[in-house]
């Protein structure tokens, strides 16, 4: 499989995962231009686009507001439509909400402070891409960097997205506890990261491509990109 990796005007996390996933995990990896409405051509539903994080547009009216309507969205609306695999992380995870390919959305942090931290996340799920080399209860530990990662739904997405088991993430404490002192920026039921019914396109606020080598200290994404590559190519990754 092959990896997109969409660059907007204010994003700052394209380069580290053009680095994981081209250097570390070995896959070919193109950078993408956010104006470019035709980026995705070649893309078959074997291949990933990648939202990375930042501060598209200055994080101006909302964060990810903006860049929901650059030119390459509709294609990449277009692609998980059909089934192509979208990662939306931190800003970018912000963006496909925005664009309606996630439910839900992502507000201020609860105590109104940009939070830059490394968080405890306990995994919800093996059922999906991008968790299946992990154990439900796993407790994985990974970078935040944002102002607006409240996630918000209302009562009735919530308990959707519980009963399809497309809740990936939970902010917790190192043991997987659920305090509410673990709840970083005071998301709704701790909620860190989803996937779409279709389970094709996922979004998280941690950082798995600022974990992903040994040299860095902590190696916890590093099973994110695997999961997927893996599920995707039936090798292991
Ligand atoms: N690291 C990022 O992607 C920043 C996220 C976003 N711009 C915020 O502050 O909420």
């Amino acid at each position: 499989m092959k990896f997109g990796v969409i660059l907007f005007p204010g994003s700052n996390c394209d380069d580290d995962m053009m680095h994981v996933l081209g250097n570390v995990m070995g896959r070919e990896t193109i950078k993408l231009w956010h104006k470019d409405k035709d980026a995705l051509k070649d893309f078959t539903t074997e291949d990933c686009v990648i939202v990375p994080g930042g501060f598209s547009y200055g994080d101006y009216v909302r964060a990810g507001a903006v860049a929901r309507f650059s030119p390459i969205m509709e294609s990449v609306i277009d692609f998980a439509n059909r089934g192509g695999y979208v990662f939306g992380i931190c800003n970018g995870f912000q963006i496909v909400c925005e664009a309606g390919l996630l439910p839900g959305a992502l507000l201020r942090n609860r105590d109104q402070k940009f939070i830059a931290k490394n968080c405890y996340l306990r995994t919800e799920t093996s059922n999906s891409h991008i968790t299946r080399k992990l154990e439900v209860g796993e407790v994985i530990n990974l970078p935040i960097a944002h102002a607006e990662g409240r996630y918000y739904a209302d009562e009735e997405t919530i308990a959707a997205l519980i009963a399809n088991d497309q809740v990936l993430f939970r902010y917790s404490d190192a043991l997987g506890e659920m305090g509410e002192e673990a709840n970083i920026n005071g998301s709704t039921q701790h909620i860190a990261g989803i996937c779409n019914e279709g389970r094709n396109v996922f979004g998280m606020m941690p950082h798995p491509e600022r974990a992903s080598e040994a040299i860095l200290g902590n190696e916890d994404g590093r099973a994110l990109f695997a999961s997927l590559i893996e599920s995707v190519e039936g090798v292991t990754a």
